[in-house]
């Protein structure tokens, strides 16, 4: 195995690991989830919030059964996405597939089913020669980094750093709620029922939470979105831990959490934008750089979903969330071909990617892979 040794999102891609769909059969509505997923699930069917949702008091969960033919189809799509890129000549490390009977977690006070390591790049943030484990902020993903733990301990065998940022005891009251409640539609929606949340006897008050998609890296500079005080933490300790040698720009709500249908870094210079209006949010110097911004999404791109049976994770905007293979080549989404003419047009290679249900499993390629392996170093693109 060689080093480990990722910096940014751009330069040339050496080796990465690309999630697993298998047996992504459903998700576990609790209070965790719903407040995560709070802007898309309360724009699009405010009256499923929980816990109206939720059939018996008891437990505060409720199973959501994902169809089998989108689970079928998005695991096909993971797999060709993993076979475009080893295809290019990139080194792809896998995670253990979620096996079909997997046991519930547990943690204190709470349980929920796991769900497979499919968005890497959540739960994991890799800063040059260190792997960080980030603290999810969704119940059901507590132990999903576990999966790629036979990738980081090979990393970690051939000289990798490997941290894991503090758990969360992800009670009902870890969690701040001003993001949700600032942003709640006229609808209502799931802040009702997060309005409600019930003692522990494991509380702890607000906690760090963090995911490793809120951050934009660009070597020594790392772009940090930040909504409420969970995150505040979170992006508190990496500047601690990350020490002088890193500045840890906090960017206010740009985004509810990931910035990665938001922002992109396409190479020094430029970036790739959902709207106008992200540059205001930028850090000083980095507003001089070039934002691309994509057409806005065609709504007859995307599949076909019942309103009832199908829960929509993402915006239509996900399909920003590009892979760049290097400065010059990038993977876009085959659907999405306004994005795809427009990077043409800006003098890229675009690779096309078949990427089926991006909106119902909250993730598009960048979300699927955690690159371990770029050639670039620890620079100072600001300078
Ligand atoms: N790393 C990720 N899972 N990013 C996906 C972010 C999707 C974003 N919440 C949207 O709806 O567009």
């Amino acid at each position: 195995m060689p080093r480990l040794n990722s910096h940014d999102d751009f330069t040339p891609l050496r080796e990465i690991i690309v999630g697993s769909a298998a047996n992504y059969v459903g998700h576990d509505r609790d209070v965790s989830f719903e407040l995560f997923h709070h802007e898309n699930l309360s724009g699009f069917r405010s009256d499923w919030a929980y816990p109206r949702l939720t059939k018996a008091a008891a437990g505060r969960r409720e199973s959501w059964t994902i169809k089998a033919r989108y689970a079928e189809e998005l695991h096909e799509d993971v797999e060709g996405l993993a076979a475009t890129l080893a295809g290019l000549g990139v080194v792809v490390h896998r995670p253990l597939p979620l096996p079909a009977d997997a046991a519930p977690v547990a943690g204190l006070g709470w349980e929920a089913a796991p769900t497979p390591a499919l968005n890497i790049r959540d739960n994991t943030l890799i800063l040059g020669s260190e792997i960080i484990e980030t603290p999810p902020a969704i119940r059901s993903r507590y132990l999903e980094t576990r999966l790629l733990a036979p990738v980081f301990t090979a990393y970690w065998e051939a000289g990798a750093r490997w941290t894991t940022m503090p758990r969360p005891t992800l009670t009902d009251m870890s969690f701040d709620l001003s993001y949700a409640r600032d942003t709640a539609t006229t609808l209502g929606g799931p802040t009702e029922a997060i309005d409600d949340p019930q003692p522990s006897p494991y509380d702890v008050g607000v906690e760090m939470m963090l995911d490793g998609a809120q951050v934009l890296r660009l070597g020594r500079d790392l772009v940090v979105n930040v909504a409420q005080e969970n995150h505040t933490r979170g992006a508190e300790w990496l500047q601690r831990h990350l020490g002088h040698q890193y500045r840890v720009h906090r960017v206010w709500r740009m985004a509810d959490n990931h910035i990665d249908s938001m922002l992109l870094a396409l190479k020094p210079g430029v970036f790739l934008a959902r709207h106008d209006g992200i540059r205001d949010l930028m850090p000083e110097r980095l507003r001089s750089w070039r934002f691309i911004v994509p057409p806005e999404p065609d709504q007859g791109a995307f599949p076909v979903y019942d309103d009832y049976e199908d829960l929509v994770l993402t915006s239509p905007y996900i399909d920003l969330n590009v892979l760049s293979v290097d400065e010059h080549t990038v993977l876009v989404n085959e659907e999405c071909t306004g994005l795809a003419k427009l990077l043409e047009a800006e003098g890229f290679d675009v690779v096309s990617v078949r990427h089926r249900h991006r909106r119902l499993f909250g993730g598009g390629f960048h979300c699927f892979t955690l690159d371990t392996h770029r050639t670039g170093g620890f620079e100072d693109y600001l300078s």
